[in-house]
C-alpha cells in the first residue's frame, strides 16, 4: 500500500504595482482573500510598470495601452505571479491571450473631484476665476471641462497623488481634477472640495472599481476570486468596458461614462468630446443588466452614427503627429 500523500495547497502570489495607491488596493484584496480563505496563503509581489517609470511625458502623448499593466501580465503568463490587482480604469479592454478579468470589486464613488488651492476655498468649478489653472493629465477631463468652462486654463500634471497635491499647494495650479476614489483610498477624502456632477463631467470607464486579472486556465484562482466579485459593479463595468472597446479607445481618449443600476435595469450614458472642447456627442441606452455588454456595444454604435468616430479619428491623428 502506498501512503496517501497530499501536497499542501500552493501559495497564491498577488502581483501589484509599487505606487502607494496600488499597494493599498492590493493589500485590501489580500486581506479579503485571507478572510474568505483563512487556510490558504496569499503573498504580495511588487513590480514597476512602464507607467511608473516614464513620469515626464504627458500620458496622452505616450498612449496608455497597457502602460500600467503589461509587466504584471507578463508575470502571470510566465507563472511568476497568479493574479494582479489593477485600478480597473487602467486595465485595457482587450486582455492578452490567456488572461481574463477574474473579478470586479465593489466600486467607490466613480466621480471626479475638484481639489482646490487654499485661496479658492470659497469657490466651486463654476465660480473659479477667468484663467484659473486646472491641473489634469486626462483628455477626458480636459475636453469636457473646456466645453463647459472655456474661460479656464488647463495644464498637464503627472506624478503620484502626493506629488500632484504638493504642486497644487505650492501654487503651480489653482485646482486639480482627481478621481474621488483614489483620494478616498489614500485617506485623503478631506481634500475633496467638490464632487463633479455628471452633467459637467462623466467619469472614466471602470473608475473607482478594482479589476483582478488572472490566467484563463487557472480554475483554482478563478474560484477564489468569485468571493470578491461585486455583481452590480461588475454589470456596470462590463457595460462601460464594452462601450469603450467598441469605440476602440483607451483611458487616454476623451470618452466618459455614467451608469445607473435600478433593479434589473441598467442605464449607460456615454460621451465623446473633442480636445478643444468644441464638439461633444452624448447619448444613453438602457436594458437588462444581464445584457451589459450588448448595452455598451449598442451605445457605441449609436454614438458612432452621431459623429463620435470623427472626433476620435481626429484625436488619434493629433497624437500620431505628436
Ligand atoms: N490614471 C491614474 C489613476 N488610476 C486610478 C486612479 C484613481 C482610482 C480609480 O479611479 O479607481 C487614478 C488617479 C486619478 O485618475 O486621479
Amino acid at each position: 500500500m502506498s501512503p496517501i500523500v497530499s501536497s499542501p495547497p500552493r501559495t497564491i502570489r498577488i502581483g501589484s504595482r509599487k505606487s502607494q495607491l496600488a499597494l493599498v488596493q492590493t493589500y485590501w484584496v489580500q486581506e479579503q482573500l485571507q478572510k474568505h480563505f483563512p487556510d490558504r496563503q496569499f503573498e504580495v509581489q511588487t513590480m514597476s510598470t512602464q507607467g511608473d517609470k516614464i513620469l515626464d511625458v504627458a500620458l496622452s502623448k505616450i498612449g496608455d495601452k497597457g502602460l500600467f499593466t503589461k509587466e504584471l501580465e507578463l508575470g502571470m503568463i510566465n507563472n511568476d505571479i497568479d493574479l494582479a490587482v489593477h485600478s480597473l480604469k487602467d486595465l485595457p479592454t482587450r486582455l492578452p491571450e490567456g488572461l481574463v478579468l477574474g473579478a470586479v470589486t465593489e466600486r467607490e464613488n466613480p466621480a471626479d473631484a475638484l481639489v482646490v488651492h487654499s485661496k479658492h476655498q470659497d469657490k466651486q468649478i463654476d465660480t473659479l476665476p477667468e484663467g484659473a489653472v486646472i491641473g489634469t493629465s486626462s483628455l477626458r477631463r480636459l475636453a469636457q471641462l473646456r466645453y463647459h468652462f472655456p474661460h479656464l486654463a488647463f495644464k498637464d500634471i503627472r506624478g503620484n497623488l502626493n506629488t500632484r497635491l504638493a504642486k497644487l499647494d505650492a501654487g503651480e495650479y489653482d485646482a486639480l481634477i482627481l478621481a474621488a476614489a483614489g483620494l478616498k483610498r489614500l485617506d485623503m477624502s478631506d481634500r475633496i472640495h467638490q464632487i463633479l456632477p455628471s452633467d459637467l463631467s462623466l467619469h472614466a470607464v471602470g473608475q473607482g472599481a478594482l479589476g483582478i486579472e488572472c490566467r484563463e486556465d487557472d480554475a483554482e484562482v478563478l474560484e477564489l476570486l468569485k468571493a470578491l466579485e461585486h455583481i452590480p459593479t461588475a454589470q456596470r463595468c462590463y457595460a462601460e468596458r464594452a462601450f469603450l472597446r467598441e469605440l476602440e479607445g483607451g483611458c487616454q481618449v476623451p470618452i466618459g461614462v455614467n451608469t445607473i443600476l435600478e433593479g434589473e435595469q441598467l442605464t449607460l450614458t456615454g460621451i465623446v468630446a473633442s480636445v478643444d472642447g468644441q464638439k461633444l456627442v452624448k447619448d444613453t441606452v438602457s436594458g437588462n443588466a444581464t445584457e451589459a455588454e450588448q448595452i455598451g456595444n449598442e451605445l457605441a454604435q449609436r454614438m458612432r452614427q452621431q459623429g463620435a468616430q470623427e472626433i476620435l479619428q481626429e484625436i488619434f491623428a493629433q497624437i500620431q503627429r505628436g
